[in-house]
């Protein structure tokens, strides 16, 4: 199955974004071209407003307006491209997360036991957000930046020979000075973020403690240990707060320095160095613009290089979920009405590699037949249950639902096929009605208020404030009337087959009377399968499931 499908990963859901959204994508480039090439124009502008006005010309209002538009313009397209960005962000966490959640219902039943919610939250949440991090302030900004520092050298190159040859030489110098201050600005604030974490850890842990400390006489040492922390804080703040104030200052004496320079030189009257120096006073105020513009973008391409890294680890973690093994999915089979309602033929089962829980197990359950499977605990009937319900595929053996085979079918054909009551309720967020549904449009009205009624809920329903429509919240039922609630469930969709896992387990006499009068209702008619440790009345035929089969 999985080999018949292409591999999914980030990078395929981004493309798909990409293509998807033409001309979003398009609209990007266009606005990222735009303001790198608009912002290249004002110091061209001022140069040729500064020669005119050194050649003694007069000066119109034409070339100032031309400064103000292209200023106007550059800044105008920057915010585009920021606004471009954040929507083509939303529409790639969207697709990413739907993607998640598809390959969420594929995984097989194990996989979905074993997930942490905690670790599967974060994946949804803080790695999605990475990777949208990662395309919007990461590789698009990069981008961008470098198109910027890349075109001003191509215009500098043009005005100074000179001056492009002092910036490439020392670009790559600024950049690593940039990456050692950006490095060590954030050791020293994961440094500060864990001694703050270290020092909120130690008053709840003295609080509590407080009698035993006291008791010992530990006052002193706990003390201590608190001021270590705090110290260790403040010395990390102090290091953050020193290379921040060392960024700026040396950027801006390079500036001072690089622009002094090429102005002396520019004025030595030596013919070799005037080759590479010489300009104009406008192509002199041209070169100085476009030094000062060349830093900024330097500075963002290190924190961008921060993000990209970090963002990494999330792609990475969302890849490893993509490509874990799916559920295998069994080609659609048609119902065969005269086939027994539940067979299964020399069924071996395992959930470990070595282990059986069920070793030929044969059973067959004719329509309309009430059976309960018994069995010790451990014995594997529940294990049953999930087979039947397809869950899970047997080593070896098969397993037929009116002869087919139950990982075949689709949800609708499954909801009419079987009803399942476990032995806890488990409630969805919504209204009484959407517990009974499963948010399942095609279960009408009618069937609903048969359902409540067959389950004996009708009257308790009818007593809550907004009837069907009450929101669900733990009060609003007893325990035994939410295991009502799970049998109304159970037959909204009117079910041929009731599973029933010991629905009566943890309930008092009183409740269980009222689930079995329920049940009475609702099995009448129907074939019911059912688990149970006590054998009554109305268990209908035994199988022996473990030893005893
Ligand atoms: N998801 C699982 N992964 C690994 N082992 C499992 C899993 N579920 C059940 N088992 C093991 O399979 C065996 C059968 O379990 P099962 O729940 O089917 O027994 P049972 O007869 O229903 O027991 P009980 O009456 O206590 O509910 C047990 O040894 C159990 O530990």
């Amino acid at each position: 199955m999985n080999d018949r499908k292409k591999a999914v990963h980030v990078g395929t859901v981004v493309l798909e974004t990409v293509k998807g959204h033409l001309w979003l994508s398009l609209t990007i480039l266009a606005v990222v071209a735009g303001a790198v090439g608009a912002a290249l124009v004002p110091p061209l502008v001022l140069g040729r407003i500064v020669d005119g006005l050194t050649a003694g010309e007069r000066l119109t209002l034409r070339l100032p307006l031309w400064y103000l538009a292209f200023t106007a313009l550059a800044g105008g397209l920057e915010s585009a491209r920021e606004s471009a960005l954040t929507v083509f962000g939303q529409k790639t966490t969207h697709a990413l997360r739907s993607r998640l959640m598809e390959k969420e219902g594929r995984l097989p039943a194990d996989e979905l036991n074993r997930q942490e919610p905690g670790a599967l939250v974060s994946r949804f949440v803080g790695d999605v957000d990475t990777v949208e991090t990662l395309f919007t302030a990461g590789i698009i900004s990069m981008a961008a930046d470098a198109c910027r520092i890349l075109s001003i050298l191509v215009v500098v190159w043009q005005c100074s020979r000179g001056l492009a040859y002092l910036l490439l030489a020392l670009l790559p110098v600024l950049f690593l000075f940039t990456r050692f201050v950006q490095k060590r600005m954030l050791h020293n604030q994961l440094k500060n973020r864990k001694a703050v974490s270290r020092a909120s850890g130690y008053v709840p842990e003295t609080v509590r403690n407080l009698r035993t400390i006291r008791t010992l006489g530990k006052e002193t040492y706990m003390e201590t240990r608190y001021d270590g922390a705090l110290g260790e804080s403040y010395r990390a703040i102090e290091g953050t707060n020193f290379y921040d104030a060392l960024y700026s200052p040396v950027i801006l004496t390079v500036n001072a320095a690089v622009v002094g320079a090429v102005m002396l030189l520019s004025a030595s009257g030596d013919p070799a160095v005037l080759t590479l120096f010489g300009m104009t006073a406008g192509t002199a105020v041209t070169v100085m613009n476009y030094i000062s513009q060349i830093f900024s973008p330097l500075e963002s391409l290190g924190m961008e290089i921060q993000t990209i890294q970090s963002a990494v680890a999330g792609v990475r973690r969302i890849n490893d979920f993509l490509a874990q093994p799916e559920q295998e999915t069994v080609a659609p089979e048609t119902e065969n009405p005269a086939a027994p309602m539940v067979e299964l033929r020399d069924v071996d089962f395992g959930y470990e590699a070595g282990q059986n829980v069920l070793h030929h197990l044969n059973m067959e359950i004719r329509e309309g037949e009430l059976a309960t499977l018994s069995g010790r605990t451990g014995a594997g009937k529940s294990t049953v249950f999930k087979l039947v319900l397809g869950l899970y595929a047997p080593r070896r053996g098969t397993v037929r639902i009116q002869g087919v085979d139950p990982r075949s079918l689709t949800g609708p054909q499954r909801r009419a096929l079987y009803g399942y009551v476990e032995q806890r309720f488990h409630p969805v967020p919504g209204t009484v009605r959407d517990q009974i549904t499963l948010y399942d449009d095609t279960i009408t009205e009618g069937q609903v208020r048969r359902a409540a009624e067959l389950a004996g809920l009708a009257e308790a329903i009818g007593a809550l404030p907004q009837g069907y429509d009450t929101p669900c919240t733990p009060d609003i039922f007893s325990q035994g009337q939410w295991q009502l609630l799970s049998i109304a469930r159970a037959v909204a969709a009117d079910p041929k087959l009731l599973l029933l896992d010991e629905i009566t387990a943890n309930l008092d006499a009183e409740t269980e009377r009222a689930v079995l009068r329920a049940l009475k209702r609702a099995t009448a008619d129907r074939t019911v399968l059912s688990i149970s440790h006590r054998v009554g009345a109305d268990t209908g035929r035994l199988i022996p499931i473990g030893e005893e089969s």
